[in-house]
C-alpha cells in the first residue's frame, strides 16, 4: 500500500473531524454505540498524544428520532427543530459519557452562520476555541438547529455540517479536516447504485466533471449526500487546506490516516 508522507496528514498539530449521522446511527434508526464509544477512545488517544483536537457531529436529529421512537424525519422544520433540540442533549449526554470512560473533557459548542458574517462572533467563538484547546478539552460542535435551518430544509446551499467542519478548520487553521461518512470515499459514481463506480485516492482540484460524480445522501437520516461532500473539499482545495475523507464505521481509521495509509479520498493540491 502506498504511503502517503505529507507532514500535514502524518503529523497534525491540530485536527478537525467531522462525523457525518451515518457513523452515528444504524440504517435502523438504532444509536451505533460501538462506533461512537470507538471515537472517543481515537480522540482522546491523540489528544493524549498531544495534537489538538476539533470534533464536528452530526446527528442531533438521528438521535432525536430514536429518543421519540420516530421511525421517519418530521416534514415541518419546527418539528426537525423540536427533533433535533431533544436528539443534541441526548447525543452529548452519549458522548460525555464514552469520553468520561477515557477521562476526557469535551465541551458542546453551537454554531449559526453569524460566524461569517459578523466579526466580533466569529472572534468569540475562535477565542472561546482557543481556550477550549489549550485547557485540553475537546470541542463538540454542531450547526444550533434551532436558529438556524439552512441545513434542514434543503433549499438552500449554505449550512450543511459538511461546510461548517470546512469553516471551524478555517477559523482554527486545523493543518487537517477529516471527514468520516458511510462511505470508503469520493467515487466516480454513487457505488450503491453503480458497481462499476471506482474510488478516487487522490483529487487535486474539483471542476464541474468531477462535481457531475457526486450524487445525492442515500440515507433517510444524512442530509448533504456527496455533492456537499466536494462543495466542503473545493473549498479546502481554495485555502490550500488537506482533507480526508473516509469511512466512519471503524474511526481508527484515523490512526490509518495518520500513519499515512492510502485509506479513503486524500484532497489536496498539487504544489503543497
Ligand atoms: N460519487 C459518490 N461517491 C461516494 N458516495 C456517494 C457518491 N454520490 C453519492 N454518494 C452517497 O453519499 C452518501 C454519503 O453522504 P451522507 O449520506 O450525507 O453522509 P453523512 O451522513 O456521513 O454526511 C453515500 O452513502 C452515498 O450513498
Ligand atoms: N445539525 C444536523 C446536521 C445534519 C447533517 O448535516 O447531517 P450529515 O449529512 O449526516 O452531516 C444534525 O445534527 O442532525
Amino acid at each position: 500500500m502506498e504511503k502517503i508522507m505529507y507532514k500535514e496528514i502524518t503529523d497534525p498539530k491540530r485536527i478537525v473531524i467531522k462525523v457525518g449521522t451515518t457513523t452515528l446511527i444504524y440504517p435502523n434508526g438504532n444509536i451505533n454505540l460501538a462506533s461512537i464509544d470507538e471515537l472517543a477512545f481515537v480522540l482522546t488517544d491523540l489528544q493524549n498524544r498531544g495534537k489538538e483536537v476539533i470534533l464536528v457531529s452530526s446527528g442531533a436529529i438521528g438521535v432525536g428520532l430514536n429518543q421519540l421512537q420516530l421511525n421517519q424525519r418530521p416534514f415541518s422544520i419546527p418539528q426537525q427543530q423540536a427533533v433535533a433540540a431533544v436528539g443534541q442533549a441526548e447525543l452529548m449526554d452519549i458522548y460525555n459519557q464514552r469520553f468520561q470512560v477515557y477521562s476526557q473533557q469535551t465541551a458542546q459548542i453551537l454554531l449559526t452562520r453569524d460566524i461569517i458574517e459578523f466579526p466580533e462572533s466569529r472572534n468569540n467563538v475562535i477565542n472561546t476555541l482557543e481556550e477550549l484547546l489549550a485547557m485540553g478539552i475537546i470541542p463538540i460542535i454542531n450547526e444550533n438547529d434551532t436558529v438556524a435551518v439552512d441545513e434542514l430544509d434543503h433549499l438552500t446551499k449554505f449550512g450543511d455540517n459538511d461546510r461548517l467542519s470546512t469553516i471551524v478548520s478555517e477559523l482554527t487553521r486545523a493543518e487537517l479536516l477529516i471527514m468520516l461518512s458511510d462511505i470508503d470515499g469520493f467515487y466516480s459514481d454513487n457505488p450503491l447504485k453503480n458497481k462499476q463506480a471506482k474510488l478516487h485516492r487522490r483529487i487535486t482540484k474539483i471542476d464541474d466533471e468531477l462535481m457531475k460524480q457526486a450524487g445525492a445522501s442515500n440515507n433517510q437520516f444524512g442530509t448533504g449526500g456527496m455533492s456537499s461532500k466536494l462543495k466542503a473539499a473545493k473549498r479546502v482545495l481554495d485555502v490550500n487546506g488537506s482533507m480526508v475523507l473516509a469511512n466512519g464505521k471503524r474511526p481508527k481509521i484515523i490512526f490509518d490516516i495518520l500513519k499515512g495509509a492510502e485509506v479513503g479520498t486524500l484532497f489536496k493540491g498539487e504544489s503543497f
